[in-house]
């Protein structure tokens, strides 16, 4: 359900798994050029889709009778596009979320949005995350995810689902671990586009992507995360692939900005793509502010992004602070 870069890549991994796919497209043209030209040319040009799999844009057409239903849509999007899909949902169909961030209206993760609008229960919501840039891996260049439900046996379905020969998904039962180092690696490859558009670099980046795992590990520990799921796929997989590719779309954002673009200048140059850190910024530090953690990098990117902090100001903010010890899964 969603037909952007990310979407139409799980779809074709899951049609390369072996599996009957179909894809929801909003827009009917763009379902008539993946089934007519197999290819999606807004969201990943020159990757040939695989002749089996076909797009529908009728919501109806595109969930009936399907065991597995994977939400392709932007995290502050997904709670009106569920609104819309759920009275076509199969009353036993597994939900996975792809989506990357916090809801802002509620501080909810993508799996509490999913239970609250479907009434579906913890074993029917699922959610996939780790260090896959759609492009590469639509490309087969081989990569690893993790599958995270509460309940084990449906994570392995789910699992077997999207196996691959480019692809494997691991298991774990620790949604929060897995959906908290999703939303905020997004926030810290910001912070590192901001710090490579302003010219450094990779002392100033590898000490990002390090601090900023220990703040991810803290507010995950608070949320009741296991920090175990942060030091892997989901966790510091996800944050290097990110924090390190120029394919990603967060660091893109941010090095936009470090190189003096306005919030609004580096939106227009986004193609229509979502940065999603931009916005759950917002809800991860309004999280970490709830739960008394302290996040200076995510506090940095959001006074940046939101308050009209100048992006060079953001050195001095950050290195400016008391000193301390180094520390990792404690409160603060
Ligand atoms: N692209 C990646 O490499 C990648 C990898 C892993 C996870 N993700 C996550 O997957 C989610 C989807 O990302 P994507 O890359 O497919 O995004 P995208 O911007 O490429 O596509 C978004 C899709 O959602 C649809 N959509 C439905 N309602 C929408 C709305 N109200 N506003 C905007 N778009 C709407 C769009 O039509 C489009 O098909 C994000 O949370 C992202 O963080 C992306
Ligand atoms: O392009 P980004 O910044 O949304 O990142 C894509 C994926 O989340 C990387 O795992």
């Amino acid at each position: 359900m969603g037909s952007g870069s990310w979407g139409t890549a799980v779809a074709k991994i899951l049609v390369d798994a072996g599996n009957e796919v179909t894809m929801w497209a909003r827009r009917p043209e763009l379902a008539e050029q993946i089934n007519t030209l197999h290819e999606n040319q807004d969201y990943l040009p020159g990757i040939t889709l695989p002749a089996g799999l076909t797009a529908v844009s009728s919501v109806a057409e595109a969930l009936d009778g399907k065991e597995l239903v994977v939400c392709a849509v932007p995290s502050q999007s997904l709670r009106a596009n569920l609104d819309g899909w759920r009275d076509h949902l199969p009353a036993d169909a597994v939900l996975l979320s792809l989506a990357k961030g916090v809801e802002i209206s509620s501080g909810e993760r993508m799996s509490q949005v999913i239970k609250e609008v479907t009434g579906f229960g913890d074993s029917q919501v699922a959610v996939l995350s780790g260090p896959n840039l759609a492009r590469e891996i639509a490309m087969e260049q081989p990569a690893a995810t993790v599958i995270a439900c509460t309940d084990e046996a449906v994570a392995q379905r789910v699992q077997e689902a999207f196996a691959a020969p480019y692809f494997r998904p691991y298991t774990n039962t620790d949604v929060v671990g897995t959906e908290i180092g999703g939303a905020a690696k997004n926030v810290i490859a910001l912070a590192c586009g901001m710090a490579s558009g302003m010219g450094f670099g990779e002392n100033t980046l590898a000490t990002l992507i390090t601090r900023g795992l220990a703040e991810t590990i803290r507010l995950g520990v608070a949320l009741g995360a296991d920090i175990t799921t942060l030091a892997g796929l989901a966790g510091v997989g996800d944050l290097v692939a990110t924090c390190s590719s120029p394919l990603s779309r967060n660091r893109t954002f941010g090095a936009r900005m470090g190189e003096g673009a306005s919030l609004e200048e580096a939106q227009a140059a986004t193609n229509g793509q979502v940065a999603e850190g931009v916005k759950s910024c917002r809800s991860v530090r309004a999280l970490a502010q709830q739960h008394e953690v302290e996040m200076p990098l995510t506090e940095a990117v959001y006074q940046v992004c939101h308050e009209g902090l100048p992006v060079q100001d953001m050195v001095g903010m950050l290195l400016g602070r008391t000193t301390k010890p180094e520390v990792y899964g404690a409160a603060r």
